[in-house]
């Protein structure tokens, strides 16, 4: 039998957050299946999925990797494995409920009417719709995905997004392997490698909730990463090296 949606969470110690959110996004629809990609989390997380296992059986999948590899690693893994399991739609979300799984239904839905290829949750579609973020990584964040969007031109104002639905034509047109970014800058290459392979991205407005369990893994290397990354992006594609 066809499966339908798989959901990938990224983690590396969210052992506070995972075991509810992982209860909250089956309670969405019976369709969805869910991938947890865990790097060694300390925190025991993937101990508490083992445990979420014997809940929920065979919808819950898990891949333990040895150590933090990134997050942009934890995803093409996850994507792979969602191709190779047949699913329909794949898609990303994080797993500290800055992203609220209520929004899934409607993400899903526009890709599966052929609304859009690529349904991405938008922080910035109507205005900032992100709740308790300090000033300073929202001016970050924001003027992050001015500069993004300027350079590469993409048509969306969250490049950055990580709370997204995919078609899995997607992931098969643009070969997932040839993704090199692995901080926050991976969310925008996946962006522009849809985009410039021809598929159409539509922004869902959400909003975004800041933690209250957990450290945000921001760092110096994922800014300078996306800094620089936007450019080699954009030159390649004038190349036709993409
Ligand atoms: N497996 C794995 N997971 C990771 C890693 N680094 C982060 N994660 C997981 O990836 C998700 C997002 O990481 P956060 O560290 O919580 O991100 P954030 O600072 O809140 O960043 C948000 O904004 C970014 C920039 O706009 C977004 O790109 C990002 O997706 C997210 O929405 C969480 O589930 C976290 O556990 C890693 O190296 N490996």
């Amino acid at each position: 039998m066809p499966k339908e949606t798989l959901v990938i969470i990224p983690t590396y110690n969210e052992a506070n957050n995972i075991s509810e959110l992982i209860g909250q996004v089956f309670n969405q629809d019976e369709n969805i299946d869910l991938l947890i990609v865990d790097d060694g989390s300390p925190d025991g997380t993937a101990d508490l999925v083992k445990e979420a296992q014997n809940k929920f059986g065979e919808r819950l999948h898990l891949i333990e990797r040895s150590g933090k590899l990134g997050l942009g690693t934890a995803y093409v893994e996850g994507f792979k494995y969602g191709l190779e399991q047949g699913y329909s739609y794949i898609c990303e979300m994080d797993a500290d409920f800055s992203h609220n799984p209520d929004d899934l239904p409607e993400l899903i839905a526009k890709v599966k009417s052929g609304n859009a290829d690529v349904a991405v949750g938008s922080r910035y579609a109507k205005g900032i719709s992100i709740i308790n973020w300090p000033l300073s990584r929202l001016i970050l964040s924001y003027s992050a995905n001015l500069y993004a969007r300027f350079i590469t031109g993409l048509p969306i104002f969250d490049t950055t997004a990580g709370f997204k639905c995919i078609h899995r034509k997607v992931l098969e047109g643009i070969s997932v392997d040839k993704i090199r970014s692995n901080g926050y800058a991976f969310q925008i290459e996946l962006h522009f490698r849809a985009w410039q392979a021809g598929f159409t991205l539509k922004e869902v407005a959400i909003i975004f909730r800041e933690r209250e369990e957990g450290v945000s893994k921001m760092s110096k290397s994922i800014v300078w990463e996306a800094i620089w990354r936007v450019w080699t992006l954009k030159i390649q594609s004038i190349f036709g090296t993409l």
